[in-house]
């Protein structure tokens, strides 16, 4: 019988997606020397299916589903995702297996480099009225409107190398955003004009970005206790409460759901708004505690959810279901 056990390591078949599966394997050899974990990319829905708008898909989850069957079929021992893109629901038999340590979470500002050469541009505030802002997001689409009612938005998909691309060969565009993470790992943080925050005229992230997630079988032992190795806590504390938020108001990936939190003096402050839309309309919300274990975590998120709710944010998130069609309706 052979030495080496090979664990099966699955994931998006991105440049970024294979970035951050070889992150979590680098960490995992370290630790595990003897296991042989060999990567398999896929091409999931969602990296073939760049037109359908991204919220008339229903029940099934674009990026994580077809991975999650071919974990449950046990062709994959765990599947590293973006902790962002996986709904707040795993499918039965299927867990989270550790959460690592988040790169910096914060939404970013790129601004043409044309422009920046010619204008000098920063900022949003830098930016002149009718400027056109990428992005197919309506979490950051209704903040900046919110914030920037001059801007205007055009669509704007792809992986982060043709996004780049896009933005210097689509003479309509000034800018897009892009989480700081992905650039972070690419090595094309570079291209950053501005980090956007709530506090310098930017806009709050989306639950879990910047958050690596390692999904796994619930009953496999072995790879549950290979893997929590990898778990850094004060993520994990964080990302669990972000999460509840959205569980709690029901809100997909594509809901304009922003958060914040940040570990001030051993609390856990939590940052949440709700943004119509149109920008037209908002509640937020901040709270700050010692959160010690997942339980209280998932607690504390539900809280800031429903004192959201309180402020209306469940009017706000019934306007936008009631406009969305189901899937295949049309
Ligand atoms: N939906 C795409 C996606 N999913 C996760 C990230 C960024 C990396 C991360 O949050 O870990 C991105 C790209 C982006 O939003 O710019």
């Amino acid at each position: 019988m052979s030495e080496t056990t090979t664990v099966n390591v699955g994931t998006r078949k991105s440049p970024l997606a294979m970035a951050q599966a070889e992150l979590v394997v680098k960490a995992l050899q370290k630790n595990y020397p003897s296991i042989n974990f060999e990567i398999q990319g896929m091409t999931t829905t969602g990296d073939r299916d760049q037109n359908t708008a991204l919220y008339n898909f229903g029940g099934k989850n674009l990026w994580t589903s077809q991975l999650e069957d071919r974990l449950r079929a046990k062709e994959l021992d765990f599947v590293v995702h973006c902790l962002k893109d996986m709904p707040t629901a795993l499918p039965d038999g299927c867990v989270l297996g550790a959460i690592t340590q988040r790169e910096d979470p914060r939404d970013t500002l790129v601004i043409k480099p044309s422009l920046v050469e010619q204008h000098g541009w920063k900022t949003l505030a830098d930016l002149p009225d009718g400027s056109v802002i990428g992005t197919s997001s309506v979490r950051r689409m209704a903040q900046l409107r919110k914030r920037y009612p001059a801007l205007r938005f055009q669509d704007h998909r792809g992986n982060i190398q043709t996004r780049l691309r896009k933005l210097d060969e689509d003479p309509n565009l000034t800018a897009i955003i892009l989480a700081a993470a992905g650039l972070q790992r690419m090595n094309l943080d570079s291209h950053i004009s501005q980090f956007l925050e709530s506090d310098n005229g930017g806009i709050l992230w989306a639950v879990g970005q910047g958050a690596l997630a390692v999904e796994c079988r619930a009953d496999d032992e072995r790879t549950l206790g290979i893997l929590r190795t990898l778990e850094d806590k004060q993520t994990t504390l964080a990302c669990l409460a972000e999460r509840n938020v959205m569980r709690t108001l029901e809100g997909g990936c594509s809901v304009p759901i922003g958060v914040e939190t940040h570990w001030v003096d051993g609390k856990l402050r939590l940052r949440a708004t709700v943004v119509s839309v149109e920008g037209t309309e908002s509640v937020e919300t901040e709270k700050s505690e010692v959160i010690s274990t997942p339980e209280e975590a998932e607690e504390y998120g539900k809280r800031v959810a429903l004192e959201l709710v309180e402020r209306g944010a469940g009017k706000i998130l019934d306007t936008i279901n009631a406009v969305r069609q189901p899937p295949n309706s049309t």
